[in-house]
């Protein structure tokens, strides 16, 4: 288990670029396995989650030319299906939540599909229904071994259909996507997500010969095909991370900008940390944060406390909550953090509050937190890192901090933020892997 020792309360200065964006790299990297023509990626980040799913493909039987960390061919010509009932996809696919979604691909190409437990953040009950409520829809059976935990699917043929999905799961309509591509005949799905994750994942499809319209509402409409060809698709800039590095700006009073920023794609993103009273500037593709603010939150029109609440795309994404949370607690005013969609995504804030940090927990979904205005800094500590975004509000925390703080488990960091040591080490922060 690997660790941070990071020194705080230096103010950084620079510029850094985010890192492609994690979760439409899975969604992209599972959608080759619907061609066997060679289907090129751009802009991947080179981080856990990414390269355990690029590995598992091989594995699995396709050809991968890796160009650079950044850049990977793939040529599903050959797929091998009996390694999906071996002891080592098992381990892989466990490893990560979004090998899921090489499912539905393979039930449209091969007619069948197996998978162990996802693995992922452990941030609550994390159900799959809506992945199998899609398939059934589409003409599958489905089969769940609950000793073993292994999922079947099974399709002599699909057929496109019409569904109403029960919630707008973003790997599950990412799912029904790619096996209603080549199912024969319409399908409409409705309540599906719209994340810009899934509309580049139906912009790469499209590219690859699907018929697909309705792209970025939540009602798409699919006319199948009989095959889809090769294309090379980029990746657009990590969302997460861009509002990872506007937090970590704020709440350390650093001058950042964030280069090649992809502005158009942050949806509600902005207006949600101008709410928290952080000021920034925003061009076409760069955002600038300017140093040493002092951020006031709003409260709402009639006076009562901000909330800053997750919801399905465009509302605001609930992997930014823990960033908010924590910027929160060096601000003016107060603010209810309310994490809707997972129930144990808030338990971290008991290490903010050994730092010094005014949060009452309300439940758990539900935090409450009052700003100490920079009159207090927050103090190092030593801390565990329980999820990638928890981990990287501890990280805020710990840059921010007076004096040393250790933070353990990175290895959840490093599943999704690009060697962050070394990127925000050129921005000044001391911060050493040990
Ligand atoms: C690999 C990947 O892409 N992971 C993302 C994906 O996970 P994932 O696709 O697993 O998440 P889902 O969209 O299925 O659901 C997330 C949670 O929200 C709940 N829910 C979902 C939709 C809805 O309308 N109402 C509702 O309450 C679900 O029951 C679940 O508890 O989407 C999540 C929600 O944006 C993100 O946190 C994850 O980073
Ligand atoms: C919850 C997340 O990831 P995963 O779904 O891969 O666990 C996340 O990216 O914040």
């Amino acid at each position: 288990m690997n660790s941070f020792e990071v020194q705080g309360g230096q103010p950084l200065k620079g510029e850094i670029t985010p890192q492609g964006a994690k979760n439409e790299a899975l969604q992209v990297i599972c959608a080759t396995l619907l061609s066997k023509d060679e289907i090129t990626i751009d802009n991947l980040p080179d981080i856990l989650d990414v390269n355990n799913l690029i590995d598992l493909l091989k594995d699995l039987g396709v050809q991968i030319n890796r160009q650079s960390s950044q850049t990977c061919s793939f040529k599903a010509e050959i797929i091998k299906p009996d390694y999906l009932k071996t002891k080592e996809f098992r381990t892989r696919a466990s490893s990560l939540r979004g090998s899921i979604m090489i499912m539905g691909p393979l039930l449209a190409r091969f007619g069948k599909a197996f998978f162990p437990k996802p693995g992922g953040d452990k941030i609550g009950r994390r159900r799959m229904d809506t992945h199998f409520f899609g398939f059934e829809k589409l003409g599958a059976t489905f089969d769940f071994d609950s000793e073993e935990i292994f999922y079947t699917v099974h399709a002599g043929h699909l057929k496109g259909a019409n569904m109403l999905l029960d919630e707008a799961s973003v790997t599950g309509t990412a799912n029904i996507i790619m096996a209603a591509v080549l199912a024969p005949g319409t399908t409409t799905i409705y309540n599906a997500a719209c994340e810009p994750y899934i509309q580049q994942l139906c912009r790469m499809l499209v590219s690859m010969g699907a018929k697909i319209i309705g792209i970025g509402s939540n009602l798409l409409t699919i006319e199948g095909v009989k095959d889809l060809n090769g294309c090379t698709h980029r990746i657009l800039p990590d969302m997460i991370e861009i509002g990872s590095f506007i937090g970590l700006a704020a709440m350390t009073g650093s001058e950042i900008t964030i280069k090649d920023a992809a502005t158009d794609h942050l949806g509600i993103i902005p207006l949600a940390f101008r709410r928290m009273g952080i000021n920034m500037h925003i061009s076409k593709d760069e955002i600038y944060i300017p140093p040493k603010q002092k951020y006031a939150i709003e409260t709402f029109i009639d006076g009562s406390i901000m909330t800053i609440a997750d919801a399905p795309w465009p509302g605001l994404t609930p992997d930014l909550l823990s960033v908010f949370l924590v910027v929160a607690t060096q601000a003016n005013g107060s603010v209810l953090i309310h994490q809707k969609m997972f129930e144990s995504r808030l338990f971290f804030v008991d290490k903010l509050i050994d730092m010094g940090a005014r949060i009452i927990l309300c439940d758990p979904h539900r935090a409450t937190v009052i700003g100490l205005n920079q009159e207090t800094p927050l103090r190092g500590s030593v801390m565990t890192s329980p999820d990638i975004r928890a981990g990287v509000a501890l990280l805020i925390a710990a840059l921010s901090a007076k004096g040393k703080s250790i933070i353990h488990n990175i290895e959840q960091i490093d599943r999704g933020y690009e060697k962050i040591d070394e990127r925000l080490s050129r921005l000044g922060a001391r911060i050493k892997r040990i």
